[in-house]
C-alpha cells in the first residue's frame, strides 16, 4: 500500500514536515510507456502522469509537505495564488488538516473543475480583478500582514515535496532518463524536478545519501507561446492562453529554472496553443490518456522538437503530464476548428443504434 510522499520518501524531506502529516496518499503516479510518441518521435517515451494524483494534479506533491509543515507549526489559515490546481490542492488538503483556505484566483480564468474542488472543499475563493501574478503579489503581502501561512512554490516546502516526482521515476526506470520534458509556468516543477534528480544523483543535499542514479537529465520546458517569459527574457504583463494554468507572465522560480535549463544542458521553449490542442488530443485519442491543456505542453514541445530533427534517436525520454483532462473538460467537446462536438441523439430501438454505429 502506498503510503504517500512524505512516509515514502522521509529520509530524503526536511523534518519539520514529518511532525504533522497530512496527507492524501499523493504520489506514487503511473510511469506509462507511449509507443504512440516513441515511434513518433524515434525515441524511447514514458509519460508520468500526475492527474492521477488525489486532487488530479501534481500540486499535491507540494501540498502535502507544505500543508503538514504548517500544521507542524499551528497554522489555522493558509493562503494561495493560483490558476486553478493549486487552489483545488490547497483546499483538499486544508480540509484535511483541519484549516482555513483562502484562494486568490484570476477574474474569469479559472477551469470549471479546479474552480468546483476549491468550493468543494470549502475554500473562500476570490476572484480577484487581475491575472495570476497580480493574485501572487497580493497573496505574499497577505501572509506577511495576516496569521496565513503563504502555499505557493514560493514556499520551500512545496518544491521539496514536488522533487519526490523525479525520485520516483528513478526508482522506476533505475536510472535517470535521458531527457525530462514538461510545462513551465511559475516554474516551480522544473525547479523540483531538477532538485529531484540532483539529489538522487548524490549530488547537493542528496550528497549524504548513497546515489540512486548515474547522472542528471537533460531538462526541456515549455512555456504557452502567449505566455513565455522566460523564452522571451522578460516577464509578458499580459499573458494569454488558453492552457490557462501556465498563463503566467513573472515566473515566481525564473531563476531556478534558468539554472535547470542551463545546468542540465537543456532548453525552456514555446509551442503555441494550436500545438498545446493538438498534443492535448493525441494524448487522448492515440495514447489513452486525458489531460488538460497545459499538461500537453510537453508532448506539443516534444513533437515539435520531433519534426524539427531535434529528438536523439533511442534517446529515453520522460514527459509529466501534469493535470487530468476532468479539470477543464471543454477541450475536449471542440473540434480542432472551435466547433462542438455534440454526441448523436437516436431513438432507442436497436437497428437506429446499430445503423449509427456503422454495424449494419
Ligand atoms: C496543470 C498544470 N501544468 C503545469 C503547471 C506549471 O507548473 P509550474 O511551472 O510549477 O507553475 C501548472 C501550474 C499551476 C499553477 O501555477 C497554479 O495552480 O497556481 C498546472 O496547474
Amino acid at each position: 500500500q502506498w503510503r504517500g510522499v512524505i512516509a515514502e520518501y522521509a529520509d530524503r524531506l526536511p523534518a519539520h514536515v514529518q511532525e504533522r502529516v497530512i496527507t492524501l496518499g499523493e504520489g506514487g503516479t503511473p510511469l506509462v510507456p507511449s509507443p504512440t510518441l516513441s515511434q513518433r518521435t524515434g525515441a524511447e517515451v514514458f509519460l508520468k502522469v500526475e492527474g492521477m494524483n488525489p486532487t488530479g494534479s501534481f500540486k499535491d506533491r507540494g501540498m502535502t509537505t507544505a500543508m503538514s509543515a504548517a500544521a507542524g507549526r499551528g497554522a489555522k489559515a493558509v493562503v494561495c495564488a493560483s490558476t486553478g490546481n493549486t487552489s483545488a490542492s490547497a483546499a483538499a488538503y486544508a480540509t484535511r488538516a483541519g484549516m482555513v483556505c483562502a484562494v486568490l484566483v484570476p477574474d474569469g480564468k479559472i477551469a470549471m473543475g479546479k474552480l468546483s474542488q476549491a468550493i468543494a472543499h470549502g475554500a473562500t475563493l476570490l476572484q480577484v480583478d487581475g491575472n495570476f501574478d497580480d493574485c501572487l503579489i497580493a497573496a505574499r503581502k497577505l501572509a506577511e500582514a495576516y496569521p496565513v501561512e503563504l502555499v505557493n512554490s514560493v514556499n520551500p516546502d512545496r518544491i521539496e515535496g514536488q522533487k519526490t516526482g523525479a525520485f520516483e521515476i528513478v526508482d522506476a526506470l533505475g536510472d535517470a532518463p535521458d531527457i525530462h520534458v514538461l510545462p513551465v509556468g511559475n516554474a516551480g516543477n522544473i525547479t523540483a524536478y531538477w532538485r529531484g534528480y540532483r539529489e538522487y544523483a548524490g549530488l547537493d543535499a542528496g550528497a549524504s545519501h548513497a546515489a540512486v542514479a548515474t547522472r542528471t537529465p537533460i531538462m526541456w520546458g515549455f512555456q504557452a507561446a502567449g505566455a513565455a517569459p522566460i523564452v522571451q527574457g522578460h516577464p509578458i504583463d499580459q499573458p494569454e492562453t488558453i492552457a490557462t494554468a501556465i498563463r503566467i507572465g513573472n515566473p515566481a522560480s525564473w531563476p531556478q529554472a534558468e539554472e535547470a535549463r542551463d545546468v542540465s544542458g537543456g532548453l525552456i521553449e514555446a509551442v503555441t496553443d494550436e500545438q498545446i490542442l493538438a498534443a492535448h488530443r493525441v494524448l487522448s485519442a492515440e495514447v489513452g490518456i486525458f489531460v488538460e491543456p497545459a499538461s500537453a505542453s510537453g508532448v506539443a514541445g516534444l513533437l515539435r522538437l520531433s519534426d524539427e530533427g531535434r529528438v536523439p534517436a533511442g534517446a529515453r525520454i520522460v514527459i509529466t503530464v501534469t493535470g487530468h483532462g476532468l479539470k477543464d473538460p471543454q477541450w475536449a467537446l471542440r473540434t480542432a476548428d472551435g466547433s462542438d462536438v455534440v454526441p448523436v441523439r437516436i431513438s432507442s430501438d436497436v437497428v437506429s443504434i446499430a445503423t449509427a454505429l456503422g454495424l449494419d
